[in-house]
């Protein structure tokens, strides 16, 4: 049943380590994703100046996630949308579909959720402690796969001053690994390597350094057009490459720290990737269904 009879929409919003999202059942009618997306992930007068909520930091999203619940299968299954803030849309979102999953467990009372992305089926699992574990399906470095305009696989290769490889793990990713995250200046470096012409679809881009337990990660995201406060597929790019390049002996999992929290990271030789990590739901309100239409 398509739910539009007046001019405003239920949302809620959620957060996986501080990337955080704008969710609608996809069951409501969005005249235009496009503008919907656009209008309230802005930081400024985006989703969330509806509930007077004024730090930037909470105001607006990394993305409006368009699900849609099928309750009938056991476990119960969500088709996750990603409308990213400019607009575009992307394959796999590693903490937007935990975040569905959470958002799925939610409405149905499930612990194991089937996530259904265009990346493939993942699935998930709700914990008692709130954390979501997804699976990620394989890293790919096949030019074919991340994709490239490269011959062959992107290891370690000099690209705008830096040693890059290049992975997908459900999206394309750039990986760097340096001595400190902090000294990156990532808002300069960021666009030159997010539109390098060896990648055809873009990438994202995610700078790497050791730390006491794994890895610090900071992410310039395709999509947003900046830096995100966390990046699923990052951080399990992070340890797919770490473990390509040796940088990591085998073990059951890594802690990936992006600026917005901790993720556990699983890549094995033999089954598909993991990620985990905390899911917070930060609030709920409505919204214009067509702020294309209120201008
Ligand atoms: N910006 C990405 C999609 C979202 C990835 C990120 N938020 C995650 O948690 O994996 C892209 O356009 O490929």
């Amino acid at each position: 049943m398509s739910l539009h009879a007046d001019r405003t929409v239920s949302y809620e919003k959620y957060h996986g380590t501080s990337n955080d999202f704008i969710i609608i059942d996809a069951d409501e009618f969005i005249p235009n994703r496009y503008s919907f997306a656009t209008t309230y992930c802005d930081r400024t007068n985006g989703a969330g100046t509806d509930l007077d909520i004024d730090e930037d930091d909470h105001v607006g999203a990394d993305g409006v996630l368009f699900l849609a619940l099928e309750e009938k299968y056991s476990p119960p299954r969500v088709i996750m949308t990603l409308v990213q803030p400019d607009g575009s849309t992307a394959a796999m979102c590693g903490n937007g579909a935990r975040c569905a999953a959470a958002w799925a467990a939610e409405q149905t009372g499930a612990s194991e959720v089937m996530v259904d992305t265009q990346a493939g089926t993942r699935h998930a699992t709700v914990h008692d402690d709130g954390s979501v574990t997804i699976e990620m399906g394989v890293p790919a470095f096949d030019p074919r796969d991340v994709p490239l305009t490269h011959d062959g696989p992107l290891i370690e290769e000099e690209l705008e001053g830096f040693s890059v490889t290049a992975v997908n793990t459900g999206v394309p990713h750039a990986v760097i690994f340096v001595d400190d995250v902090d000294d990156v200046d990532l808002e300069t470096v960021g666009p030159t390597l997010r539109y390098a012409d060896v990648f055809p679809e873009g990438a994202n881009v995610t700078f790497a350094s050791p730390s006491e337990n794994g890895f610090r990660q900071r992410t310039y995201e395709r999509g947003v057009e900046g830096e995100t406060q966390s990046c699923g597929t990052g951080a399990v790019a992070v340890v797919a490459v770490a473990k390509r390049l040796g940088r990591l002996d085998d073990c059951e999992s890594v802690t990936v720290s992006p600026p917005g929290g901790d993720l556990e990271i699983s890549v094995p030789d033999d089954a598909p990737a993991t990620l985990r990590g905390p899911v917070d739901h930060e609030f709920a309100g409505e919204l214009g269904r067509d702020p294309s239409s209120e201008l």
